[in-house]
């Protein structure tokens, strides 16, 4: 295999798509890559591997070659799990990153350090034509602190210490961010389904 679709309109997750590919002489590209437009598929689904099918099995099945799509959110535990599955829209259909973390820090106002746990997620569906989907999941673990920092990444990278770190997300360099990161640990399960290609 040389080249991938990632179903994904996330200009920040294709990008890691493409440093994390380029490892394997793969070249990804993402639906604003190619010449078709495509409308935004409805992510309908209540966890991240149906919303992760929905995007790859619907794009699998319109361009008939193997596609990767990303599901992926931040569950906070002081607030349940949200914003979860609806990261990309928790302050509404703009997906304003500024809004969301806005939101988030609001919410987190009077909630100690020792409470503010958090966790990434990312799972990653591969659809192709006549094949179950494959599915792999990556999580990293951290805390959301008081005020955002840092200009790289995307999202909620800002708000986002991973454990062991002084460092945001987004103070992280990408390549540094894409050894620990969520899709990173994705990344690792699906180099299996990439071994079984390769033979
Ligand atoms: O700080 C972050 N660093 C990350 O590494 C990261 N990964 C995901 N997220 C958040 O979770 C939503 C995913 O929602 P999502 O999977 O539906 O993607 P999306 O709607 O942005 O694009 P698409 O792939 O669906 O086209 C994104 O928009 C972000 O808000 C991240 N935030
Ligand atoms: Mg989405």
């Amino acid at each position: 295999m040389d080249k991938i679709i990632i179903a994904t309109k996330n200009a920040g997750k294709l990008k890691e798509f493409k440093a994390f590919f380029a490892d394997y002489d793969i070249t990804a590209y993402g639906l604003d890559d190619l010449a078709e437009q495509f409308d935004d598929i409805e992510e309908t689904g209540t966890t991240f591997e149906e919303n992760a099918a929905l995007k790859a099995e619907t794009m699998a099945g319109h361009l008939q070659v193997p596609v990767l799509a990303d599901d992926s959110g931040l569950e906070i535990d002081a607030l349940e799990g949200r914003p979860g599955v609806y990261s990309a829209r928790y302050a509404g259909e703009a997906k304003s990153d500024q809004a969301n973390m806005d939101k988030v820090l609001e919410e987190l106002q009077d909630v100690p350090e020792e409470e503010r746990t958090a966790r990434f997620v990312c799972v990653l569906a591969v659809s192709q034509p006549n094949k179950e989907t494959f599915y792999a999941r990556g999580h990293v673990e951290g805390t959301i602190t008081e005020a955002p920092r840092g200009e790289h990444g995307f999202g909620y990278d800002p708000v986002f210490q991973a454990d062991g770190y002084e460092k945001t997300m987004a103070e992280l360099k990408p390549e540094e961010k894409n050894q620990i990161s969520h899709r990173k640990q994705a990344m690792v399960h699906l180099e299996k389904w990439l071994n079984v290609q390769a033979k």
